[in-house]
């Protein structure tokens, strides 16, 4: 089973080294990227082929798309011509419909929509995947063995992937932005940086951690933080009078929308 990646920047990269931890070999894996200085990287790093998108289409079973929303037209008008039935093609970008994809690929193509996020790097990954219209239970459980090399993978409709980009998939970038921010205030209390960071890099992860372990609500675990009177109580009235609640909502509808316009070629 030979698995191409076509398009190895951030999360093509992070999909290939997920791949070649959970045991692939270099020999089964190849790398369709336009860079040459690129290429030249992950051959080194991984030692896997990188060779045309089309020689990719040609040897692989398993296509894997990986480049900005913007050059999909492009890339698939030169899969096209060499995509044989029985191949599965799999999609991570965000907006890009199924429906898009398949118009663009010989009739009857398996295609899968994934929205993955960086995490994966280190195997705890998010990963939601979305059938095509001629995709089989196979075809699903491949695109889930390929996420799964990764992190955690679930099933849903695809009217649900724009809201799932704009949470998940753009999620680490809102949660990189809160950890920077506790670190500037830490900074600014006269902490040393490197205190900071340790400081809050290890709380998002305990309660990252306490969340999932538990199964409890948010809102119980705040309020077990939340000393009546007290610091954390002073903390959370000033993010209230912030509106930062409102502006996760609003923020959050935009990615939504941005994924939206993505899937009408808009840039
Ligand atoms: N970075 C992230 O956190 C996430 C990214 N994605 C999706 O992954 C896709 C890639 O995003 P990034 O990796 O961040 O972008 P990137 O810009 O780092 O990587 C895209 C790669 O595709 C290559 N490329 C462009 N045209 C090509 C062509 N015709 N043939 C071969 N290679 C070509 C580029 O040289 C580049 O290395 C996007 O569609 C994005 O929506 C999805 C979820 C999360
Ligand atoms: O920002 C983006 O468009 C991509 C998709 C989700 C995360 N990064």
């Amino acid at each position: 089973m030979t698995v191409a990646i076509i398009g190895a920047g951030v999360m093509g990269e992070t999909l290939l080294s997920g791949l070649v931890r959970s045991g692939r070999r270099p020999a089964e894996l190849l790398v369709g990227e336009k860079r040459r200085d690129r290429a030249a990287e992950l051959e080194e790093r991984y030692g896997v082929e990188v060779v045309s998108n089309v020689d990719a289409a040609g040897r692989a079973d398993t296509l894997v798309l990986v480049v900005k929303p913007q050059d999909m037209g492009e890339v698939l008008d030169e899969l096209a011509p060499v995509v044989r039935p029985g191949q599965l093609v799999v999609s991570l970008a965000a907006g890009i419909t199924t429906a898009f994809l398949e118009a663009r690929l010989p009739e009857g193509t398996a295609v899968v929509r994934v929205m993955p996020n960086t995490p994966a790097l280190v195997d705890e990954g998010m990963a939601a995947i979305s059938r095509g219209s001629h995709c089989d239970e196979a075809h699903l459980l491949e695109a889930e063995s390929l996420m799964a090399s990764t992190g955690k993978v679930i099933r849903v409709p695809e009217k649900q992937q724009d809201a799932v980009t704009a949470i998940s998939g753009s999620g680490p970038g809102y949660i990189f932005f809160v950890v920077e921010s506790m670190i500037e205030a830490g900074v600014h209390l006269g902490l040393p940086r490197s205190t900071a960071t340790e400081l809050v890099v290890q709380t998002v992860i305990g309660s990252a951690t306490l969340i999932r372990d538990t199964g409890e609500h948010p809102v119980v675990l705040r309020e077990r933080v939340t000393s009546p009177g007290g610091t954390t109580a002073a903390a959370l009235r000033q993010l209230e009078e912030h509106k930062v609640r409102a502006a996760f909502l609003v923020a959050i509808e935009a990615a939504r929308d941005r994924s939206r316009a993505l899937a009408e070629g808009m840039d």
